[in-house]
């Protein structure tokens, strides 16, 4: 049975901290605090594989040697095949600070440098990789040194493979790879707004928008919009889907895990609203977690269950 497989270029280990109000230059005593291997892709696997994705689940990207070691055996303890390549340096660490108003602060930090060789060989290993796959994810940002191309180049490898490719990147090298025709992006409102240089701000103005990445060749366009939910835009449908979580504790992987139920709604074969349902329970079960974790599979079905999905006026 072919794999789904996720790559992550630019991984880190994020370190989730708890406290009750950030003050900018004050000493901050953090009241909680945890540790998870991270990064876009290496979420989304974790995610589809710790749900019982029913396929092989892979992934790929660099990890810097130093401490490649808590990356490997999350992997390894999650039964995802590890085609990571390893780099000079240090994996960083991106520092998530979560206040008990839920507002989230993020310190995404550049992370290990690459060169040409590591490009081609990153490469080589999408290809091989999505070989086994009929999905691949292209997740995150690009390391230092990395060319605003990588996304764009490893998208054509993974696509000559036979695999279908979901980005889900920003800034230039997302709409770098935009032009070579993902299959399904998934951008939040900002960044859609970023991209068309227009602004993004709810479901009316998401649905209004996607006709426009799609005209450039785009498949599916999944917009998430934060408390107001998503958007799914597929050929001329469109539906929108939200719900409410359990407990709101941080947004901290919310984005990855909507990426993550909708590969595992594909995977099941769902049809577009199905798919909208079960990516929005991924999503509000990430809320209800400190790091980029999600609860069981009956918790998910339970959210799944409660999630709203309308359909909305199809394109002209
Ligand atoms: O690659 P980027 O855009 O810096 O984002 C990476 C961050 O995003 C997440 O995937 C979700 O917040 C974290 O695990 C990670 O720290």
């Amino acid at each position: 049975m072919r794999g789904v497989a996720t790559v992550t270029p630019n991984p880190a280990l994020d370190l989730t901290t708890r406290l009750s109000a950030l003050v900018p230059g004050a000493v901050n005593r953090v009241r909680e605090a945890q540790e998870d291997p991270g990064g876009k892709g290496i979420n989304v696997a974790g995610f589809l594989a710790s749900q019982g994705a029913r396929v092989p689940v892979l992934a790929t990207g660099w990890l810097g040697e130093a401490n490649a070691a808590a990356f490997r055996a999350f992997l390894a303890a999650g039964g995802i095949a590890d085609r990571f390549l390893p780099v000079a340096g240090s994996t960083r660490t991106n520092v998530k600070i979560v206040e008990d108003d839920e507002r989230v602060t993020d310190l995404n930090f550049p992370g290990f440098a690459v060169d040409a060789a590591a490009e081609d060989a990153l490469a080589a290993a999408v290809r091989a990789t999505a070989a086994e796959c009929g999905w691949v994810a292209l997740c995150g940002s690009l390391p230092r040194g990395a060319s605003p191309g990588l996304h764009a180049r490893l998208l054509g490898e993974a696509r000559a493979a036979g695999a279908k490719v979901l980005l889900d990147a920003s800034g230039p090298p997302f709409a770098a790879a935009l032009g070579a025709g993902p299959d399904a992006i998934k951008p939040n409102g900002e960044e859609l707004g970023e991209l068309l240089g227009e602004r993004v701000a709810g479901v009316a103005d998401a649905a209004a928008a996607v006709g426009q990445v799609q005209a450039r060749g785009v498949g599916t366009v999944i917009v998430s919009l934060g408390a107001e939910g998503a958007v799914f835009a597929e050929g001329d449908a469109r539906v929108h889907a939200v719900g409410r979580p359990r407990a709101l504790v941080s947004t901290v992987g919310a984005g990855d895990a909507m990426v993550a139920g909708w590969l595992m709604g594909t995977l099941r074969g769902l049809d577009l609203a199905g798919r909208a349902r079960l990516a929005t329970a991924f999503s509000l079960g990430a809320l209800s977690t400190l790091g980029p974790r999600l609860p069981d599979a009956a918790e998910i079905a339970a959210l799944a269950e409660a999630v709203e999905v309308e359909a909305l006026p199809d394109a002209a």
